[in-house]
């Protein structure tokens, strides 16, 4: 911490001791800010109290987590993690058991995971359009799957309010134990987790939202950027606060980057251009051979220390997948792993351990207390480290077993055996435990969009610039021969993500071909946010 001085706008935002929205463009230090504020409020608290701070991914959450710890500070009883963590820990599995009834082990699981027995309850309305009025007409199906031993993932938001809401207990206990919600990426927060939040204030702790409507890209996952703006409306009851100076672009990326999103915005000239377009002839296999040299070019002319600092950014997997399948420079595919797609309480737990395997800089403690195991007595905690160390130590053939039973005394409960089998899969296969190992340093990195939310690279190659891809088309009956974008603000918006990952420079990427998701090799139209509002990136011609 004693390298960041706060400007300004940060300083503002940091010593406001109220609830507050702070809406933070790309690299302006929302992080940096963040931290500052909750080792501020944490210094004022007793040792059994904290402050909660949700993050959207799990990567977000240990940035936060270890910018607040830096020089052993200690966080106290702080909740560090995402908002399904946070519902399940600290509110449905210690509350829910007072007024509904549980099966003995209780795990998570996605609807298409539950018997057809408990889907059949569920009613007519998808519940991504569940709200407190319609909450009701869920219960039946909720009910009967938590007496089945399931909490479904995509009803936790729902459960977790609906138990805050009726426990007097839980109010007490969130009451006490917590004095301030530090939530971030707001814009990409659902119904339910506003919802929660405005609860959460009004029950006294302090709510702190941090967000960008701009970096909006979970549409899809029906979050909504309205529940942010909503915060910046007078009588909201939240002081609203902007965070704007981007420290980590060059100013032509950020000026670049602006200016897609507003006609208006001036592009002073320059003879520093850092934002590049280069249309290739041919498809994405065509690109690779491209990078093959122009990697290891633009790293020396813009002096970039390793290759971990060089992203390669798709729209979609398949096209990032293609790419690697044909780059000979040393590159790491950061692809889904069967615990990201269906983040259970059990799938982070045995994510966790199976990185602390690899990753030496991560600590047992931190997974003790992330599993809030804050009551143990010494000798409970020193057996716990004990045998969470051991998935480091462990010979590759005992790695299942030592992650399992990790995982359990984490939990404080046997895990079904239904919750290992992706586990046996990974295990026993070194390719995918190369998921959970560390970029190396001389990994080019090739990733999708939305992975590369909350991210920074010096050197960024933005691919997949086509029409039909960013932005997408879609098709209604009736409209042939039409231009119908599909969902245009969050496509640019991703391309914005996107560009503003960059620190040093921004390479555009097209093709006069594209192998689509089906394998079919198309034209290549360049997409129509190249050239947008008259922001011109420069053309390589090499
Ligand atoms: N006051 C400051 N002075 C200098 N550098 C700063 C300052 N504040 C932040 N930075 C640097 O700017 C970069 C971006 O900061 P940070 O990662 O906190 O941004 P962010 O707002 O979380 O970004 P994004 O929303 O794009 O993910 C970091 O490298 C950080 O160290």
């Amino acid at each position: 911490m004693a390298t960041f001085t706060p400007s300004e706008e940060q300083k503002q935002a940091i010593n406001y001791n109220s609830d507050m929205v702070i809406i933070a463009r790309p690299g302006s230090g929302k992080t940096s800010v963040l931290s500052c504020k909750v080792r501020n409020m944490v210094s004022e608290l007793r040792p059994y109290q904290g402050i909660i701070a949700i993050s959207f991914t799990n990567k977000a959450s240990d940035e936060l987590e270890r910018r607040c710890k830096v020089d052993a500070f200690d966080t106290k009883a702080s909740f560090f993690g995402t908002i399904d963590d946070f519902c399940l820990r600290e509110i449905i599995y210690p509350f829910a058991r007072q007024f509904l009834s549980l099966a003995e082990e209780v795990k998570t699981a996605k609807i298409r995971e539950l018997p057809g027995s408990l889907t059949t309850m569920l009613p007519v309305t998808p519940l991504e359009e569940g709200s407190i009025t319609n909450t009701i007409s869920f219960l039946p199906f909720i009910k009967e799957s938590l007496a089945q031993g399931f909490v479904p993932l995509e009803a936790v938001g729902m459960l977790a309010y609906y138990v805050v809401e009726k426990s007097i207990a839980c109010k007490k206990y969130l009451k006490a134990r917590y004095k301030a919600i530090c939530v971030d990426e707001y814009q990409d927060s659902g119904y339910f987790q506003h919802q929660l939040f405005q609860t959460l204030k009004e029950l006294g702790l302090t709510a702190i939202a941090v967000g960008d409507s701009d970096q909006s890209i979970y549409a899809f996952a029906k979050k909504d950027p309205k529940y942010l703006l909503a915060l910046t409306l007078p009588g909201s009851g939240f002081e609203h606060f902007s965070i704007t100076t981007n420290f980590r672009c060059h100013p032509s990326i950020n000026d670049f980057a602006l200016r897609l999103l507003n006609s208006n915005h001036p592009i002073p000239p320059t003879n520093d251009m850092r934002v590049f377009i280069k249309t290739i002839n041919g498809d994405q296999r065509a690109m690779s051979q491209w990078l093959e040299s122009a990697i290891p070019h633009l790293m020396e002319h813009y002096q970039v220390p390793s290759a971990a600092r060089v992203a390669i950014l798709c729209r979609h997997q398949h096209s990032a997948r293609l790419i690697a399948n044909n780059l000979s420079l040393s590159h790491q595919l950061l692809e889904d792993n069967p615990f990201e797609i269906a983040p259970t309480i059990e799938a982070n737990l045995f994510s966790d351990l199976l990185k602390l395997r690899y990753d030496p800089k991560m600590t047992a403690e931190s997974l003790i207390e992330r599993a809030c195991k804050f009551n143990l007595s010494s000798n409970e905690r020193r057996k716990l480290r004990r045998t969470v160390l051991s998935c480091r130590t462990c010979l590759d053939s005992d790695l299942l077993v030592k992650v399992f039973t990790a995982a359990s005394d984490l939990v404080g409960q046997k895990l079904a055996p239904a919750a290992v089998t992706e586990l046996e899969g990974i295990c026993a296969d070194a390719s995918k435990l190369r998921w959970f190992q560390r970029p190396s340093d001389n990994a080019v990195q090739i990733m999708t969009l939305h992975k590369a939310k909350g991210l920074e690279f010096e050197l960024v190659f933005h691919a997949d610039l086509y029409d039909h891809v960013l932005p997408s088309r879609i098709y209604p009956p009736g409209t042939y021969g039409q231009v119908i974008f599909e969902n245009e603000i969050q496509c640019l918006n991703l391309h914005y993500v996107g560009v503003t990952r960059a620190v040093k420079a921004c390479v555009l990427m097209t093709s006069n071909y594209r192998i689509n998701g089906q394998n079919n090799v198309k034209n290549g139209e360049p997409s129509q946010f190249i050239g947008r509002n008259g922001a011109i990136a420069l053309p390589i011609n090499w």
